[in-house]
């Protein structure tokens, strides 16, 4: 028998609500506060053993691929042509990869189930980037234009404020390298370091930074859908920015989901299950995302809670100490059915987030006034303390000649020995082998080898002292549980680390600015110690912090 159909060609059928079990009221209990100290490593499926050498075939002639040539290639979209990555740097005839030559690796940020991704300082400009890499090496051409696509949907985002900013991307040994902005780190590390729900103003910005984050995409017809706390990250200022566009499709009049892909369970839209892939999707990804970090909730991968979650139940237990507003705003966004779920131009548009834009926009507009009263300080400090010296060292001269004054027993070493090129990690990025364990991570100063040289962590904390004081993770998503003894030392090493303030720059890339000594301090705390100004060290994400409660 034909159902009718109702004015918008939908049947009857597909409108019945679903049959809510008779044990749904027991799902309850399946929702959990987080658990801290979970690495992502538990979430991830064991990757596949990878081939470190191109299979040979005795049948076809092994044909060379340019992309497996041991040359660097610059990869672009917008304007594809077959040539090195452009660096002063890089010379073709020292053997060196392309990274090797122009890079000095820091230490690891995190990693995804693409790539790792290594904090790096440019030995070009000296500014600090991020650097993913993919995590295999191409199997065949098909899994490298599969890898390349993620630089394509780089580029087709463009530039915005809460979009993170591609600088370029390039191969080579069959491997891809994507260089981006750096950021202190991603909202999920951000939300492990706090221990549980954040500040009723930090939602709001957050909330606020990822609106327009996505309307950029949106309007541009753009589809993130992978959006979760891992992927959001937070700048040296505190902004919000959306990253890690590899499963971004690009509607383009098409549906464009025939190339669409889910990511993960937890922040899925309902949906997608359908094979529906909308805007929709993404802003039901926004509002777990917000769900997760506003309740320090632990969404579920699936069952009865995953189930609940998609029928517009959100638990009271958790949500209950929510403002009314956001309440209002995230069961927009958490809306199941997609056409009727909020668009971002409807939040963006509401009076709630219309006042948390509003003082979002003084904090930031203040937080930048004090970071540059703060550098122009830092650079008075810098010219005095020239200027002493320059003065200090005839007088003593003339004191030590009048015999007022003991010389001293040796002469003061080079506080500042390390050179940009060095890199204690270059083994680290050693291409020769291409195997899983090329970018084990070196061992934290502050974890038990603490022997180790890691002269990557001084210049870490001249940027981010909450950086600096993260131990490298093997995988991202999820930092390590920090002991009491750790904090402790993690504190008394920020004492020591008196260049920190420069955090409050708005761009990481402050080496060209910082004073040429300063660029060059990586022998260790204790030689910079006596060389530097007296600076308070401010915790980055604490600024984000302040800035909030601003
Ligand atoms: N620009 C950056 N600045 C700071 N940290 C970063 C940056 N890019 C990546 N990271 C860190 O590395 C982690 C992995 O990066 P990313 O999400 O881009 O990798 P992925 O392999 O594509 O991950 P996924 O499995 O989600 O696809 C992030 O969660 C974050 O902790
Ligand atoms: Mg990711
Ligand atoms: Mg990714």
């Amino acid at each position: 028998m034909p159902v009718p159909g109702d004015d918008m060609g939908e049947t009857a059928l597909t409108r019945t609500p679903i049959p809510v079990p008779a044990y749904f009221h027991q799902a309850e209990q399946s929702f959990s506060l987080k658990k801290r100290g979970r690495s992502l490593c538990y979430t991830l499926p064991p990757r596949p053993p990878v081939k470190t050498a191109l299979p040979v075939s005795r049948i076809f002639p092994n044909k060379q691929r340019s992309w497996s040539q041991p040359r660097p290639q610059s990869v672009s979209f917008r304007s594809p042509q077959n040539k090195p990555p452009a660096s002063k740097l890089y010379d073709d005839s020292k053997g060196e990869t392309f990274f090797k030559q122009c890079f000095r690796n820091i230490c690891k940020l995190g990693r995804g189930s693409f790539g790792e991704v290594y904090k790096v300082q440019s030995l070009e400009d000296g500014c600090l980037y991020a650097v993913k890499r993919s995590v295999s090496p191409f199997r065949g051409e098909s899994d490298r234009q599969r890898k390349l696509q993620e630089v394509r949907k780089h580029e087709r985002v463009g530039e915005h404020p809460n979009c993170l900013r591609f600088v370029r991307a390039w191969e080579e040994k069959r491997m891809l390298y994507l260089q981006t902005e750096l950021c202190a780190g991603s909202l999920l590390q951000h939300c492990e370091e706090v221990g549980g729900p954040l500040a009723s103003r930090q939602i709001w910005n957050i909330t606020c930074d990822l609106l327009h984050g996505l309307k950029h995409l949106h309007d541009r017809n753009l589809l993130h859908l992978d959006i979760k706390p891992a992927n959001v990250f937070i700048s040296y200022s505190g902004v919000c920015k959306l990253g890690d566009f590899g499963l971004m499709i690009e509607l383009d009049g098409t549906d464009g989901s025939g190339e669409a892909q889910e990511g993960d369970p937890r922040y899925m839209a309902p949906e997608l299950l359908d094979g529906v892939f909308g805007k929709a999707a993404d802003v039901f990804s926004l509002g777990m995302t917000l769900l997760e970090v506003s309740c320090n909730m632990e969404l579920p991968k699936g069952g009865e809670g995953w189930q609940q979650l998609r029928q517009g139940h959100l638990p009271t237990e958790f949500t209950s100490g929510l403002p009314p507003d956001f309440l209002k705003v995230l069961s927009a966004m958490l809306e199941p059915d997609h056409r009727r779920r909020a668009t971002v131009d409807w939040l963006l548009s509401l009076p709630s987030i219309h006042s948390a834009d509003r003082w979002r926009m003084v904090s930031l507009t203040k937080q930048r006034t004090i970071g540059k009263i703060i550098t122009v300080c830092q650079f008075l400090v810098w010219i005095v303390t020239i200027v002493f010296n320059g003065l200090s060292r005839p007088v003593l001269g003339f004191l030590h000649y009048t015999g007022l004054r003991a010389p001293p027993s040796s002469p003061p070493s080079s506080p500042y020995p390390h050179h940009l090129g060095e890199s204690s990690f270059s083994s680290e990025w050693d291409d020769e082998s291409l195997g899983d364990d090329v970018f084990e991570v070196p061992p934290s100063p502050f974890g038990p080898h603490r022997n180790h040289t890691y002269h990557g962590q001084e210049l870490l904390g001249r940027h981010s002292p909450d950086l600096l004081a993260r131990p490298s993770l093997g995988s991202t998503s999820t930092p390590r549980n920090l002991s009491p003894d750790y904090n402790l030392r993690k504190r008394s090493t920020l004492a020591q680390t008196p260049n920190v303030s420069r955090i409050s720059q708005d761009s990481p890339c402050s080496e060209k600015s910082a004073s040429p000594s300063s660029s060059h301090s990586t022998s260790g705390f204790v030689d910079a110690e006596g060389q530097r100004s007296s600076f308070l060290p401010r915790n980055l994400l604490s600024m984000f912090d302040d800035a909030c409660e601003q």
